[in-house]
């Protein structure tokens, strides 16, 4: 009858869900197959005679679960407006062909549905007003508040609550609100009141070994496991990984380098070289199969490191060099043949290493980019002149405020805060991946910032199109083969801020990959945050932290140039500049905080006059808090510098800054101010 094959655990739930008396409640660690389950479970419930309402609070969890239902085959009733729900489900929605005429051949339509598909907040719609359902079931429950979930739930007998309150909880930004408890969900509540009730999802068919292990031992405490050995062993393909050119000095550039040069593919293999079968094949790793990730740990951190060691604390020992090895000598495989200067020999060539397929986790380091030495700083200027954009301290915009790159890794603006180095460093990655003749389209990059999210859409995107940015917080649900994540904070205090300390965002950056995970940040910052600090101990003792060299984010020519035509797309407002660069090029890049929090990227030149640049409103995107899905929820975003956020109180993090492990509460944190002001 049906062809889904369900694991133990997705048994036990069915089992659990329909035979429940008056509710149930399914926690799906990431990737458990929560969707694979419910429709499941659907299915059993209308093979008995039952009416269903499936519901969650976006438009697009409530999509998810209808499209399997009609992959199913199951007859499915949508109510929403056609031109918010996923192409595939509009077929579906209520009088879409127009044959009901009148209202009472409208509200027929909904009566006599067996399952019907709405928003939490759409059942405010009369049609709901006298139809009963034997069950409702609410999907990404633990994102949901109290009072949005209450409105569906009234119009059923039984419920199901499904979800995963390790990770974001329901936004609410009204620190009254936050102090009366609303930023937790019922889901968590029920979980906690009525253990009984629980049916955990442990078998998850997304993340591959390692990136299930760091989410064991920071969250889940070796819970999760992988639902089989072919998900275990997952790893990134590099159709041609020796097409990677190796590094150069920014200073050893030759002038031909400097102008601006196609951009790479998206699929298909860029260049030649030898090096694919020795890195794409096998199904090498750790932490395959059905085991814990705890448990796989002392195998992981030896046998999963890339031959010569993993991290970066060892990039120059010697036994890194057999890896090392695996790149193309100098002048070979696809980079162009450029000669290489003296200044080039030494050079670390850290993006082959980084996205070698053996490395499925790993931390890229920034710390050592940009020391106070100046170091880098002499590494970063060279060609064209310009170093930083003009130089230290040299406002290049009349009557902006300029900090620059040397100073701090992360520049602020009000309310904004970007990390031009990382966004350097992920266009690098992006680079290498396209050159390797990776699809971009599996690329997710995230950070917890939305100006950040801004600056990487500004000068990645044109690029590469293909490559998908956006907040932690909007990516919750989703997964991308590779992952990078843009952590942004880097300063000599060691301000972490709430968004960061806020183990469930970090939950759910993590647990988004599927082949790799790319984490970019200061570990000196980060780690001065309990949480981050955790992670920052798993990772180093699985040597999983690699620490890129002074001027990395400089020192492939092709992806340098890349940087051209991707500044200014229109006249420059007033504003602070957050950051200021060139990078040799010889177009000097600036940022600039415009109102509502948007940074556009400018060029030297241009004028501080209103904006009126394609995109339209400078405030777009400011104060957005959902997906789209519903509107409400809490009005604006707050802003991302830490001065405004101050007084919304600490959010997510226990006593001690410690992650719950699995069935601890967590209270403290869910009482804490959600600052989800990426969304
Ligand atoms: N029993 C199973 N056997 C094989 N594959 C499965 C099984 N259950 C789920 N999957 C696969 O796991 C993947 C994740 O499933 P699903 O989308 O239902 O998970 P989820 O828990 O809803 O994910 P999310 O964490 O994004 O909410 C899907 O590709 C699905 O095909």
């Amino acid at each position: 009858m049906f062809r889904t094959a369900l694991n133990e655990d997705q048994r036990d739930a069915v089992r659990k869900l329909v035979t429940a008396k008056d509710y149930a409640l399914l926690l799906g660690m990431p990737g458990t197959g929560k969707t694979w389950t419910i429709a499941f479970a659907v299915r059993v419930l209308l093979a008995r005679g039952a009416s269903v309402l499936v519901t969650s609070y976006t438009h697009s969890a409530v999509d998810n679960l209808l499209l399997k239902l009609i992959e199913e085959g199951v007859p499915c009733l949508r109510v929403g407006k056609p031109s918010s729900v996923h192409p595939g489900v509009r077929p579906h929605c209520v009088n879409y062909d127009g044959s009901a005429e009148t209202t009472a051949a409208y509200s027929e339509l909904v009566a006599s549905a067996r399952v019907v598909g709405c928003t939490c907040l759409g059942v405010k719609h009369p049609l709901f007003s006298h139809r009963r359902f034997e069950y409702c079931v609410v999907d990404e429950a633990g994102q949901i508040s109290q009072p949005v979930v209450l409105a569906p739930l009234r119009c059923a007998d039984v419920f199901v609550l499904v979800g995963d309150h390790y990770q974001l909880p329901p936004l609410v930004t009204s620190s009254e609100a936050l102090e009366a408890g609303m930023s937790e969900s019922l889901f968590r509540r029920l979980c906690e009141a009525h253990p009984a009730s629980l049916q955990r999802l442990s078998y998850q068919y997304r993340m591959n070994g390692d990136v299930m292990a760091l989410c064991n031992d920071l969250t889940y405490s070796g819970r999760l496991r992988c639902g089989n050995a072919t998900v275990g062993a997952q790893r990134l393909v590099l159709p041609s990984p020796a097409a990677i050119p190796p590094p150069r000095s920014p200073s050893s550039l030759p002038p031909q380098l400097l102008a601006p040069a196609p951009v790479p593919p998206s699929t298909g293999a860029v260049g030649g070289g030898s090096g694919a079968a020795a890195v794409g094949s096998g199904g090498g790793g750790s932490g395959g199969g059905a085991s814990g990730g705890r448990t796989a740990r002392g195998a992981v951190g030896s046998a999963a490191d890339p031959p010569g060691g993993g991290g970066l604390r060892r990039n120059h020992h010697p036994a890194r060099r057999a890896w090392q090895g695996k790149t193309p000598p100098p002048g070979g495989g696809g980079g162009g043949g450029h000669p290489r200067s003296s200044a080039d020999a030494g050079l670390t060539p850290w993006l082959s290493e980084v996205l070698h397929p053996d490395r499925r986790v790993a931390f890229l380091d920034t710390d050592a980019i940009s020391p106070d030495d100046g170091e880098a700083v002499e590494a970063g200027r060279g060609a064209g002149g310009g170093g930083w954009g003009g130089g230290v301290g040299r406002p290049p915009f009349a009557g902006l405020e300029v900090r620059s790159v040397a100073e701090a890794g992360e520049q602020r603006g009000r309310g904004t805060l970007v990390n031009a180095v990382e966004c350097d460093v992920v266009r690098l990655l992006a680079w290498g991946l396209g050159v390797a003749g990776f699809d971009l389209g599996g690329v997710g990059v995230i950070s917890p910032y939305r100006s950040q999210v801004q600056l990487l859409q500004a000068e990645l995107k044109p690029s590469f199109p293909a490559l998908e940015v956006n907040t932690i917080d909007k990516y919750q649900g989703r997964d991308k083969k590779v992952i990078v994540v843009s952590f942004v904070r880097s300063n000599a205090e060691g301000t972490v801020g709430h968004l960061l300390r806020d183990w469930r965002r970090l939950n759910v950056a993590l647990s988004r990959a599927k082949h790799k995970l790319l984490l970019v940040g200061s570990l000196r910052t980060l780690s001065s945050c309990a949480v981050l600090n955790s992670l920052a101990g798993i990772l180093r003792d699985r040597g999983w932290v690699y620490s890129l060299p002074p001027g990395a984010h400089r020192m492939y020519p092709r992806a340098v140039e890349t940087q051209e035509g991707v500044g200014g797309t229109g006249p420059v407002p007033g504003g602070t500049v957050g950051v200021v660069r060139g990078g040799g090029t010889g177009g000097t890049v600036g940022m600039v905080r415009v109102a509502g929090g948007t940074v556009r990227t400018v060029r030297e030149g241009e004028t501080s006059t209103p904006w009126e640049g394609p995109g339209g409103s400078a405030a777009a995107g400011a104060g957005s808090t959902s997906d789209g899905g519903n509107g409400g929820g809490g009005g604006g975003g707050p802003r991302e510098d830490e001065n405004a956020r101050s007084g919304l109180g600490a959010a997510g993090v226990q006593s001690g800054g410690r992650v719950p492990a699995l069935g601890e509460s967590g209270r403290g944190g869910g009482r804490g101010a959600r600052q989800r002001c990426a969304d």
